[in-house]
C-alpha cells in the first residue's frame, strides 16, 4: 500500500462486477482501494490496475478500512443474501461514524430497508445502489441507481456520475429517493428485463419456425431493427449471438445450448411484489414463468411427442419481417408500461418519491435494458410527471395504433400453429384488457357473490348488493 487513509473510495468484492468497476473509477480519477477475502483476487487487481496510487487492493480487512479517507465510501459488489450482512458485520467495528455503506449488489429490498434501519442506529449511511450492465457495463459506465439518504448522497455523487454510463453527455445516475428505492428500482429494471429477453426470444422462435430463416438471416433483421426504433442492447446482443459460430462443433453456437433458463431470483420478486402492490404485469411474470417451464424439459419432450404434430406453413418473410418488427415494438412498450407502472405505484406505497422521467433517463445508457424507446419514454414523463402508466401517453397513441395490426397478426399465427409466444400474447392482452371499457369481471363479481355471499356493485345504482341465487 502506497498510501495511508488516502484512498477516496473503497470497493469489497472483486469479482465480475466489482474488479471491473474499480477499475472504471480509478480511470475517472479517484484513487480507489479493493478487498476481497481472496488473496489471487486482490493481487490480480493490483496487477491490472498498474500503478498503486491510483487503484489498489488487499486481503486484509483492517489495511482495507485504515486505507480509506473520510467519510468512508465502501461500496459493496458481493453475491446477495446472508454475504451481505456478513461483510457489514465485518467492517462495523472498524468504520467511524458518518462512514457510508453502499450495496451494489440485486439485494432484496427488503433486506435493504433492514440494513439501512440497523446502521442508522450505528450513525453509518446504507445505500443500495443497483448496478446495470454486465462486466462490460461495470468497466466502461454502468447505469447505477442509487437510493438512500440525500445529504450522504454528495458524498457519491461525482463518484458515480464520473463512472456511470452517459446518454449524449447525461450521466445514467441519480438520486431515486430514500431507504431501499435504488434497489427496488434495480429489482423492476430486471423484471423488465426478463420480458424484453423472453418477446426477444419469441420472434427469434417465430423468425426461425414460421420464417424459415437461419440465424445468419434472423441476425441480419435484428441488425437492421437495431438501426432503427428498436435500437436496444438486448437486440443488438441477440443480433451478435446468432452469428457466433460453435468452436467446440459445427454450426452455429445458438443451436447447442439447452434451453432452459436459469434465474437468481430479482425477475421473480418483482412478480412476487406487483401481486402484492395490485399492479398487474402479466408480461414479466409470464417471462418468470417461462424460465421455469423452460426447466421442465422431460414433460415438455413427453409433450412435444404427443402433440407437437402441427405443421406450420411458411410465412413468406417480406410480409413477416416488418410485422415481427412492429410487434416487438409494442411488446417492448407494453413491458416497459407495466415494469414503470409498478415503479409509481410503489413509489407511493413505500413512500419513494420516484421521479420516472429520472428513472427513464438513466436507464437510456449502460443498463441492460437501455433502448432507444426511453427517450420517448422519458419524454412522456417529462410532459406530464403524474402519468398514471405509459399506455395513457399521449405521446405513445400513434406508435401503440400502428403496431397493433401487426401484433394482432403474430399472435393469430402462433396461435393458430402452435408457436409458443406466450410473452408477445400477453403484451396484446395486456393491452387489450387494459383498453376494455368493459371487462366481464361483472360475471366474476357475480359468481363471488353466488358462492360465497361476497357482496357486488351495480352499474345503476350506489351501494352494496347481495342477491340470494337460485341454487343448483
Ligand atoms: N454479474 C453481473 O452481470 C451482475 C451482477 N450484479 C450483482 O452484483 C453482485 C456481485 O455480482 P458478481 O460480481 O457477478 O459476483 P461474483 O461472484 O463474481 O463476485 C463476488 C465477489 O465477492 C467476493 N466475496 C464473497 N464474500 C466476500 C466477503 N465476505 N468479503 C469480501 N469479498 C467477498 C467473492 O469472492 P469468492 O469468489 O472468493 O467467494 C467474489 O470475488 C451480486 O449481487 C450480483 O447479483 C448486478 C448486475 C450485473
Ligand atoms: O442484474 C443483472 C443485469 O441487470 C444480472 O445480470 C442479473 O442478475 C441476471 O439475472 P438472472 O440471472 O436472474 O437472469
Amino acid at each position: 500500500m502506497s498510501k495511508s487513509a488516502s484512498y477516496t473510495f473503497g470497493l469489497v468484492g472483486l469479482g465480475v462486477m466489482g474488479r471491473n468497476f474499480i477499475l472504471n473509477v480509478a480511470d475517472n480519477g479517484f484513487s480507489a482501494l479493493g478487498y476481497d477475502l481472496d488473496e489471487e483476487k486482490a493481487r490480480s487487481l493490483r496487477e491490472e490496475g498498474g500503478n498503486p496510487d491510483k487503484v489498489d487492493a488487499t486481503s486484509d480487512l483492517g489495511t482495507f478500512v485504515a486505507g480509506l479517507s473520510l467519510p468512508r465510501k465502501i461500496m459493496l459488489l458481493v453475491p446477495a443474501g446472508n454475504i451481505v450482512d456478513r461483510v457489514i458485520e465485518d467492517l462495523l467495528p472498524l468504520l467511524d461514524e458518518g462512514d457510508i455503506i453502499v450495496d451494489g449488489g440485486n439485494s432484496f429490498f427488503r433486506d435493504t430497508d433492514r440494513r439501512e434501519t440497523y446502521l442508522k442506529e450505528k450513525g453509518i449511511n446504507f445505500f443500495g445502489a443497483g448496478v446495470s450492465g454486465g462486466a462490460e457495463g461495470a468497466r466502461r459506465g454502468p447505469s447505477i441507481m442509487p437510493g438512500g439518504n440525500r445529504e450522504a448522497y454528495a458524498h457519491l455523487k461525482p463518484i458515480f456520475e464520473a463512472a456511470s454510463a452517459k446518454y449524449k453527455g447525461e450521466p445514467c445516475v441519480a438520486y431515486l429517493g430514500p431507504k431501499s428505492s435504488g434497489n427496488y428500482v434495480k429489482m423492476v429494471h430486471n423484471g423488465i428485463e426478463y420480458g424484453l429477453m423472453q418477446l426477444t426470444a419469441e420472434i427469434y422462435e417465430l423468425l426461425k419456425t414460421a420464417g424459415r430463416l437461419d440465424n445468419p438471416a434472423i441476425s441480419d433483421a435484428f441488425h437492421r431493427w437495431d438501426q432503427d426504433r428498436l435500437e436496444s442492447f438486448l437486440v443488438s446482443i441477440s443480433a451478435t449471438i446468432l452469428k457466433q459460430k460453435d468452436d467446440l462443433g459445427s454450426g452455429y453456437l445458438v443451436d447447442k445450448i439447452l434451453d432452459k433458463a436459469k434465474q437468481k431470483g430479482t425477475g421473480k420478486w418483482t412478480s412476487q411484489n406487483s401481486m402484492d402492490l395490485g399492479i398487474p404485469m402479466p408480461t414479466i411474470d409470464m417471462a418468470v414463468s417461462m424460465r421455469q417451464l423452460s426447466a421442465l424439459k422431460d414433460h415438455r419432450e413427453t409433450l412435444d411427442e404427443r402433440f407437437g404434430d402441427l405443421e406450420v406453413p411458411e410465412w413468406t418473410p417480406e410480409d413477416l419481417l416488418p410485422k415481427a418488427e412492429a410487434a416487438l415494438y409494442f411488446a417492448f412498450i407494453m413491458t416497459y408500461a407495466q415494469g414503470l407502472h409498478l415503479l409509481t405505484e410503489a413509489s407511493e406505497d413505500y413512500e419513494y418519491n420516484l421521479n420516472m422521467e429520472t428513472i427513464a433517463k438513466i436507464w437510456r445508457a449502460g443498463c441492460i435494458i437501455r433502448a432507444e424507446l426511453l427517450a420517448d419514454i422519458a419524454q412522456a414523463y417529462g410532459a406530464n410527471p403524474e402519468l398514471p402508466n405509459l399506455v395513457l401517453a399521449p405521446e405513445l397513441t400513434d406508435a401503440i395504433g400502428s403496431c397493433l395490426p401487426a401484433i394482432r397478426e403474430v399472435v393469430a399465427y402462433g396461435a393458430k400453429y402452435g408457436i409458443s409466444i406466450p410473452c408477445l400474447s400477453s403484451a396484446l392482452s395486456y393491452f387489450d384488457a387494459f383498453s376494455s371499457g368493459r371487462l366481464p369481471l361483472n360475471l366474476v363479481q357475480a359468481q363471488r357473490d353466488y358462492f360465497g355471499s361476497h357482496t357486488y356493485e351495480r352499474t345503476d345504482q350506489e351501494g352494496i348488493f347481495h342477491t340470494e341465487w337460485p341454487k343448483g
